[in-house]
């Protein structure tokens, strides 16, 4: 057709999933056109795990601080300047941008800049230019959801949070999930007044239980700097003359609030593609239906990342479009992801681990007779001459006479780099008693995962 420019693979979104999609398939010799509406990098790189985990790193600081005396440092911290720190992850972030930009034009990605939608036609248009792929990927990702409450709109969200110019003096964060616990623990550490308010009386209900259960009562402890706020619902949000909030909730109202966040899930971006045209479907909440090979309804329509619905996590986008390009790309036609045994951190503070399994999990598809539990609660070295005491906790879950460990959960520090490693074995079906084979590392948190002992029942 002419007027329409053709590639072998038209990838529509420059995030995780569709620029590591679009370069693997490039190692294969195809024709590439990438389609991004914004910036580089998408969701992760710009306004999700990189800017944050900057962020975490610097309330890390924080609490190292906390503890400096009690290790015999005599050290005056005079303040805090939000503003160096967002400066230079700014600045980092921009490097990233241009590194991505790089990386396609290196491996010859041609990358075209603007909003894609689906014509009338079957093509995909972007500022009135038309394109069509042998194969088209869509990996348009998500926005933050904003609840329809009265004065909802003073609130800001995690984009939000990643261009605040301050510290603000007082924050109220509202959701229990991810996002909602990450950036409350921040923004407490770092000293901002925080007040996190979840609907029902525990963070992370998805989790398994004993992390959940860690993570909130841990929230709940004087010597954490967040306030929670249980069973709170926002009802109404007023702002006055000062430019300050009050945050009616079912519960009170908290004023003279900053910034108020709001970090409640997120939505997919498939609305303004008109999926309808090329018969894509979707389910309630706009998530692509795609199979296990992320094929979508419509033939030679693909799809991965966050507007699937699934883990909506960055190495799940990654692997998924890898995987995808060595199938349609370099005959590995049952090459796909196993979306099972997807390793997840949160940076919370204190940190939480999961791999696998939750307990209920296990008992649901098992049985209870079926499921040994291997638990261990201890204080951390790390803690062991400071004021400041936080607990880690851990969890097996095992199943079987032969005790298959098919669930890790951990709760403290060092949780994230620790999980890696376990997950592995999990993958690999490892059992409780090579667990127990494997000769521990002492000093550390990770040697109670290889010596625990007492298997028991689930309650
Ligand atoms: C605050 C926050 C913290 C996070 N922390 C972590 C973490 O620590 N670890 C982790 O694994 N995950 C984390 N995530 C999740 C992670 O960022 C996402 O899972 C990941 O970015 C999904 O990749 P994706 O390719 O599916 O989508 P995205 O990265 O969102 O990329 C989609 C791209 O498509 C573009 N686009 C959208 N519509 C169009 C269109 N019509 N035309 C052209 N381009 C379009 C967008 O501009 C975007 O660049 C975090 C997310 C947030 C919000
Ligand atoms: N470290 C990482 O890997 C990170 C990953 N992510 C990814 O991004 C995804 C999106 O994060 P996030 O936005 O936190 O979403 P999540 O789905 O993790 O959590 C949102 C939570 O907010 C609560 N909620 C929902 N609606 C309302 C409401 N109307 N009022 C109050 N609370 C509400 C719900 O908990 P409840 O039902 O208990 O009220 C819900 O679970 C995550 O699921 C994760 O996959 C994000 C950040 C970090
Ligand atoms: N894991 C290390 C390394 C972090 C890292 O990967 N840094 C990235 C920061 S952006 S983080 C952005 C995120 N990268 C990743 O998730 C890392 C991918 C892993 N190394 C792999 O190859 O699978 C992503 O969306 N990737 C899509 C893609 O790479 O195709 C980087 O410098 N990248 C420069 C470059 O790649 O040129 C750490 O945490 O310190």
């Amino acid at each position: 057709m002419s007027g329409v420019k053709e590639f072998d693979y038209l990838v529509i979104g420059g995030g995780s999933g569709g620029i590591a999609s679009a370069r693997r398939a490039r190692e294969f010799g195809v024709s590439v056109g990438l389609i991004e509406s914004g910036r580089l990098g998408g969701t992760c790189v710009n306004v999700g795990c990189v800017p944050k985990k900057v962020m975490y790193n610097c309330s890390l600081h924080a609490e190292f601080i906390r503890d400096h005396a009690d290790y015999g440092f005599d050290v005056t911290v005079n303040k805090f300047d939000w503003k160096v720190i967002k400066k230079s992850r700014d600045e980092y972030i921009k490097r990233l941008n241009g590194l991505y930009e790089g990386g396609l034009n290196g491996s010859s990605v041609e990358l075209i800049c603007g909003r894609a939608s689906f014509a009338e036609d079957g093509t995909v248009e972007v500022n009135g230019a038309k394109y069509r792929g042998k194969h088209t990927l869509i990996a348009v990702g998500g926005k933050p959801t904003i609840p329809n409450i009265k004065g909802a709109e003073y609130g800001i969200d995690s984009d939000g949070f990643f261009d605040l110019e301050d510290l603000p003096s007082r924050t109220v964060v509202v959701g229990a999930g991810y996002i909602a616990v990450e950036i409350a623990g921040v923004l407490a550490n770092l000293g901002s007044d925080t007040h996190l308010l979840i609907r029902y009386d525990k963070v992370l209900r998805t989790f398994d239980k004993m992390l959940s259960n860690e993570l909130t009562a841990d929230m709940d402890e004087e010597t954490n700097p967040l306030h929670l706020h249980k069973n709170t619902q926002v009802t109404e949000v007023i702002k006055g003359e000062d430019g300050l909030l009050s945050v009616k909730t079912t519960t009170g109202v908290i004023e003279k609030v900053q910034t108020l966040i709001w970090a409640i899930g997120r939505y997919p971006l498939t609305k303004e593609l008109n999926l309808e045209r090329v018969g894509v479907k979707t389910d309630a909440g706009g998530h692509i239906i795609v199979d296990e090979y992320q094929n979508t309804s419509a033939p030679g329509i693909l799809s991965v990342g966050d507007d699937t619905g699934k883990f909506l996590l960055t190495p799940v986008a990654i692997a998924a479009g890898r995987r995808l390009s060595h199938r349609l790309f370099n005959g590995e036609t049952e090459n796909k992801l196993a979306y099972e045994n997807i390793a997840t951190v949160v940076f919370s503070h204190p940190l939480i681990g999961t791999v696998g399994l939750t307990e209920d999990e296990a008992v649901r598809d098992y049985g209870k007779d079926n499921v040994t539990l291997y638990k261990s609660r201890f204080n951390p070295m790390m803690f062991s001459v400071t004021k400041h005491k936080e607990k880690s906790a851990m969890k097996l879950v095992c199943v079987g006479k032969e005790e298959r460990v098919v669930g890790v959960h951990i709760f403290g520090v060092g949780s994230d780099e620790m999980l890696q490693g376990f997950a592995v074995a999990v993958t690999m079906g490892a059992t409780k008693k090579q667990f127990d084979q494997t000769v521990a590392i002492h000093p550390t948190s990770a040697e109670e995962l290889v010596t625990m002992r007492g298997g028991v029942k689930p309650e």
